[in-house]
């Protein structure tokens, strides 16, 4: 649909000059212009952020997305071309009719198009479950599902397996469809120069495999870039085929291989001819093929044969959900899940990289190597950096999962940490996160994924925490303000503001920084007196910084839960916002969680829960070797043993529990005293309580889902997972209404039948009893309302996705953002 490219671009162009003429004098100015001055002026709701929430709710969230999808060259080219300042304000009324006209139009196109996407995925959920449903059980194929994943892995699948196909049949890359459209045209319109450097076509020859890539071209490329220090808009990964080299683990490789074999098919026959099932299924290996004699099934492949044609009548290619906004996106974390985790943070850098992949952006995570993971294979890069006058080299492991390029720096100094990973004196983890956060910054030039590295071209970190707080602060000092990777962003996320890297300020010599960035770092609080302290330079450099949560990020404002940092929060509060935090709804998923497949626990779902969760009690209470009983509450917490968890108030309310007949399990490390406490608990009520002192993510899943009742009394809590994970499993949490645990559990309201849990407001033993024996009650005598407690909570949508969305607007809120 060529069309579709074309119309986005005067819509585009049309938002941009509606914005102009009603709020700004000056497209430049637009472009250039601080954010914070902006919002200095009230403007915020007007661009950027505004645009995309004013237009979404206007039913048009695509076109939400695409509005700021044009590159602010292209933006100041129409200017330039369609009129002079204030000329054109003038007749600025006139054009916005017909503009308007054209929005009107294109909105049009744009929900035909998103219907068509819709159908497209009821399709693909229709075809696979008739595929596994007539699977060859002999077959040492993989079944269908698991070849392709979920709907939106065969979506990404899909762009990389044309690709593959492409490629291998020696035939020239071309782009097609909406998203090539507009990467191609972002190419013409902004990287004039740069353009023929990151056109596939140009980086190699027809038919040419990207895996024997000319390395020294790739170089060139490179280090043309970074003198021009042009925008090469077109996505890279999306842009070249993959090379299968980096998978040299040859299962997943495999696995990949078979998920964009399978669902190349489906997407490419689809989308030509709207022949969606008999190509499919004509196509598909003989296990997978379609019994035509089952007329029901059949008559519905023929509607939805019906239902998926091109309502433009033009060949379609699904643009990824991200638009032409489509990014290179490099998270930078501590810990990643699985591979490394002491808590939400290595679920988070786990997770959230996915759900970005799914809306279309190219995205890599690096995290330390802390242990000899099984897929991640060498990537023969060595590298070496000056941390205090030393030389520590690193290497770099890679590969590619789910559509994310996981990268895992490897040196001496991260080495067997995983039990350990924040371990060590201050000066040892300052070193680490230096030269981690040093060799990140430089990963997207050192490192190819797919045979080609990220470069700089529409590139945003996310960084994580103080641990990666230097990292916005290494981009500016030694690229940004020399020139270079002048279009590149930061993001810094606030997991948790408790941990901000404080030392005395001699530390700032560690940090290999000029003199004058140490006033970046100095501060003052009643607590600290002056002191070195990184997460504070970290906030101040990041082009936009988030939070976990809407609660916490309103707390982070406070003196009180600001932790001394809420000064510069405020002061920054122009590029501050809260995103809750998703799950992973794979992992955390009751229904296919994979440690309830043994040992007596079983899957479940809302449909089996009443069946499927008593079941995972009695074996939870079997396994910590509880009497077995299904009438009495289980009670369970899972977290650090530390303040911030509350786990003195538990303690507190232990002998009135245990007055009330229940269980008690609790699973956690930290803290020795409260360790000890936790042993000391179930020496004392053995028939009752169980502290399981140690970090097991196989416990925490079937606690999640054996237990009735989850408890999460934290002092604060800046988004929380395991409420999260606990309602999906049809666990009521009852929670202190803080951070992120007030954003997400709506309290119970018997009246109404409302609410996903219970909540106290102050973080004190007695209220956390008083909630708690409400509860209690009410698991007791009501069970309707439990049972509506359970269903509400598991049929809430927390995925990752919607986040990820929210994500999307601050990166490209970033982008354009000077
Ligand atoms: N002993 C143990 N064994 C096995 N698993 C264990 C465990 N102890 C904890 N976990 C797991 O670690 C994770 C903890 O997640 P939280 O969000 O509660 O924690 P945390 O405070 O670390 O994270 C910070 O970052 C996250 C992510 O942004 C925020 O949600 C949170 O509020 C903030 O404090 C969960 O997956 C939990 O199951």
């Amino acid at each position: 649909m060529a069309s579709i490219g074309t119309v986005q671009n005067a819509v585009d162009s049309c938002i941009i000059l509606r914005g102009r003429n009603r709020h700004r004098p000056m497209i430049p100015t637009l472009a250039y212009r601080p954010r914070k001055s902006f919002d200095a002026g009230g403007l915020t709701n007007c661009h950027t952020a505004g645009f995309s929430r004013n237009l979404s709710e206007d039913n048009t969230g695509r076109l939400s997305l695409c509005c700021g999808s044009v590159g602010w060259r292209s933006r100041i080219k129409f200017v330039q071309a369609t009129g002079k300042g204030s000329e054109e304000a003038e007749s600025g009324d006139e054009q916005d009719d017909a503009l308007q006209a054209t929005i009107e139009k294109s909105k049009k196109v744009l929900a035909m198009q998103k219907d068509l996407l819709k159908q497209i995925a009821e399709r693909k959920k229709l075809v696979s479950s008739i595929k596994s449903s007539i699977i060859d059980p002999e077959s040492d194929e993989l079944p269908y599902e698991e070849r392709s994943g979920s709907f939106s892995s065969i979506g990404i699948a899909t762009a990389e397996g044309d690709k593959i196909s492409e490629d291998l049949d020696n035939e020239r890359f071309s782009t097609s469809g909406i998203h090539s459209d507009s990467a191609v045209h972002d190419v013409n319109e902004n990287t004039a120069s740069a353009s023929s450097e990151y056109s596939f076509a140009n980086m190699t020859e027809p038919g040419k495999d990207l895996r024997h890539n000319d390395k020294p071209q790739l170089k060139a490329t490179i280090s043309e870039s970074v003198q021009s220090q042009e925008v090469p808009s077109v996505p890279l990964r999306s842009a070249v085929t993959p090379s299968p080299e980096p998978f040299s683990n040859k299962d997943s490789y495999k696995w990949l291989k078979k998920a964009t074999e399978t669902s190349t098919k489906v997407d490419s026959d689809e989308l030509k001819d709207a022949n969606v099932g008999t190509t499919i299924l004509s196509d598909a290996p003989s296990s997978l093929k379609y019994d035509k004699s089952k007329d029901a099934e059949e008559s519905n492949l023929e509607d939805m044969k019906v239902k998926v044609q091109d309502p433009t009548g033009e060949d379609v290619k699904p643009p990824p959900l991200a638009g032409p906004n489509v990014m290179n996106i490099i998270l930078v974390a501590a810990e990643c899940a699985p591979w490394s985790k002491t808590g939400g943070l290595g679920d988070v850098a786990g997770a959230l990289p996915k759900a970005l992949a799914r809306r279309g952006h190219r995205v890599m995570v690096v995290a330390p190597r802390y242990g000899n993971y099984a897929e991640p294979q060498y990537s023969g890069v060595r590298k070496t950096y000056k941390v205090d006058g030393q030389d520590m080299e690193v290497t770099y492991f890679q590969t590619y999962i789910d559509g994310v390029d996981f990268v895992f720096m490897d040196s001496p100094v991260f080495r067997h940490r995983e039990n350990d990973i924040y371990g060590g004196n201050r000066m040892d983890i300052l070193k680490r996160m230096v030269l981690f956060c040093k060799a990140a910054v430089e990963v997207p030039w050192h490192v190819p994924c797919g045979g080609v590295c990220y470069g700089d071209g529409n590139l945003v970190f996310i960084a994580n925490d103080w641990h990666t707080a230097l990292l916005p602060v290494y981009l500016k000092a030694y690229y940004r303000d020399n020139g270079l990777m002048k279009y590149t962003r930061s993001i810094l996320v606030i997991h948790n503001i408790a941990h901000q890297g404080r030392g005395p300020v001699d530390d700032f010599s560690y940090v290999d920084l000029p003199p004058h960035y140490l006033d970046l770092f100095r501060l003052y609080d009643p607590v600290g007196g002056e002191h070195f302290n990184i997460f504070a330079a970290g906030l101040k450099t990041a082009d936009r910084v988030l939070t976990v949560s809407r609660g916490y990020s309103w707390e982070l404002k406070t003196s009180e839960g600001g932790w001394g940092l809420h000064g510069i929060i405020n002061e920054n509060e122009w590029k501050f916002h809260g995103i809750v935090n998703g799950i992973d709804t794979n992992d955390w998923n009751p229904e296919l969680d994979i440690y309830l497949q043994s040992d007596g626990y079983v899957n479940y779902s809302l449909d089996t829960l009443q069946k499927g969760k008593p079941q995972c009690k009695e074996a939870l209470q079997k396994e910590l070797g509880l009497p077995v009983r299904a009438d009495v509450p289980l009670i369970g917490f899972i977290g650090r043993l530390d303040h911030q968890k509350g786990v003195d108030l538990i303690a507190e309310a232990v002998p009135w529990m245990m007055s009330q007949d229940v269980q008690l399990v609790m699973l956690g490390t930290g803290r020795p005293d409260l360790e000890q406490m936790l042993r000391q608990f179930e020496g004392q009520y053995n028939d009752r309580v169980r502290g399981w002192v140690g970090f097991s993510v196989k416990t925490a899943h079937r606690i999640t889902a054996g237990v009735d009742i989850l408890l999460m009394p934290s002092r604060f809590e800046p988004c929380g997972l395991n409420q999260l994970y606990a309602m999906c499993y049809g666990t009521i949490p009852v929670v202190h209404a803080v951070g992120g645990l007030r954003d997400t559990v709506q309290p119970f309201n018997p009246f109404e039948e409302t609410g996903l849990g219970w909540t106290f407001a102050r973080a004190e033993t007695n209220e956390l009893i008083n909630a708690l024996g409400n509860c209690l009650l009410t698991y007791r005598q009501y069970k309707k309302s439990w049972e509506g407690l359970q269903r509400r909570g598991m049929t809430q949508d927390l995925s990752w996705d919607n986040a990820a969305q929210n994500y999307e607007e601050e990166l490209i809120a970033a982008k354009y953002q000077w």
